[in-house]
């Protein structure tokens, strides 16, 4: 026997909040109510004022579900519904966003288009670790530099760095429960899942729930009027590169790939990824390109070099610059002010920057 949606609603409606005397189904906490043959997920949205006091609620909530026929499996977990975002570490620079166009609904489902958004560019990676985020931050940062209206989507579900990249701690606000408001700092409009989850929790996200978590990413958040909103997706050809690809009107991607053959192979499968799902492929960074030495300048190239630029040209896609591995790199992503923000006149900073009006040349954002 199938549970239906309806069923996982009337369970949830028994659930009291005794704070609000009423049930979670009526004071609209439960949110995302989504069943997948015997598997159930949801969300409760709550005031994190009173955080952790909720779990019992959570846990009422998935008794509940559980006991329902033909569930085997509950995922729930508890987001914050309203606060005040944090300050940011460093004073906003480029052109505020416009925050007034979210005044309307969210996209229609039959819209890809994120509204107020111009151009919607996923960086991705075969594999993890290759310093995806990290190019993430700094093209997003010199994006701005240039004068364009720069946001970022942290939409790495399993290690979510863009709030410690960006330096930004806090939760975003939502006024009414529907819309979220970004985050900002260092002249970018954030938003990332990392902000949604206390930090270094590890969140088990099951399929449906992910794709939920995505797309209230894609279709809540008011991001306002962007030029180019950056995607940071998790590495590989997963679920959520393709709810990408099918829920919003995406320009193109950018491949991060370090030299050696290994990441290269992985970096091929993105890009076949996308070439499969329709995403046209603006070009291929090399991270980790070659390791200067701080104290006598040799530059030693640990992961080899050029693969990326080589893979680039025989695939006829434009190579948008090699970034090489540098602790100053390292320590200003690490440390919340990425170094086209921290050292913008560093020759770190240049690779990035070279980057970005590299991305610009292709005329496509
Ligand atoms: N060019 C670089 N020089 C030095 N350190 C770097 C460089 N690029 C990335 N790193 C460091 O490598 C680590 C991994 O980078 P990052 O988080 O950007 O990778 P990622 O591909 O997004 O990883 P994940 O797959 O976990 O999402 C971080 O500590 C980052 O500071």
């Amino acid at each position: 026997m199938t549970v239906t949606r309806e069923q996982v609603l009337d369970a949830l409606s028994k659930i009291v909040d005794p704070g609000l005397g009423q049930d979670i189904v009526a004071a609209q906490m439960a949110k995302a109510v989504s069943v997948s043959g015997d598997q159930v997920s949801f969300v409760i949205e709550v005031d994190p004022a009173k955080g952790p006091a909720m779990e019992p609620l959570r846990q009422a909530a998935v008794a509940a579900v559980e006991a329902l026929p033909g569930v085997a499996k509950v995922s729930a977990v508890l987001t914050a519904h309203s606060t005040t975002p944090s300050a940011p570490r460093t004073a906003p620079k480029g052109p505020p966003p416009d925050l007034n166009i979210g005044r309307k609904k969210p996209a229609e489902p039959a819209s890809k288009k994120i509204p107020g958004v111009d151009h919607v560019v996923a960086i991705a990676s075969g594999k993890g670790g290759v310093g995806k985020s990290t190019v993430a931050a700094n093209l997003a940062i010199a994006l701005t530099a240039m004068g364009k209206r720069v946001g970022l989507l942290d939409a790495d579900v399993y290690g979510p760095s863009q709030p410690r990249m960006l330096g930004i701690s806090g939760r975003p606000s939502s006024p009414d429960g529907k819309i979220i408001l970004p985050l900002r700092n260092h002249g970018v409009t954030a938003m990332s899942i990392g902000f949604m989850v206390p930090e270094g929790e590890a969140v088990v996200w099951r399929g449906p729930m992910l794709m939920g978590a995505l797309q209230q990413m894609l279709g809540q958040v008011q991001w306002g009027r962007l030029d180019v909103l950056l995607i940071d997706l998790p590495p590989g050809t997963g679920d959520v590169q393709l709810t990408l690809s099918q829920k919003a009107e995406v320009t193109g991607a950018i491949i991060v790939s370090t030299p050696q053959d290994i990441a290269l192979l992985d970096a091929r499968k993105a890009l076949d990824m996308f070439r499969k799902t329709d995403v046209p492929v603006l070009g291929i960074i090399e991270n980790m390109s070659g390791y200067i030495c701080p104290n006598c300048g040799h530059e030693a190239h640990i992961f080899g070099h050029g693969g990326a630029r080589a893979e680039a040209e025989r695939l006829g896609i434009p190579f948008l610059g090699e970034i090489p591995l540098d602790l100053a790199i390292r320590e200003a992503g690490d440390g919340g002010a990425p170094i086209v923000a921290a050292r913008p006149s560093s020759p770190q900073s240049r690779a990035f920057i070279d980057a970005a009006e590299r991305l610009i040349d292709t005329g496509k954002i």
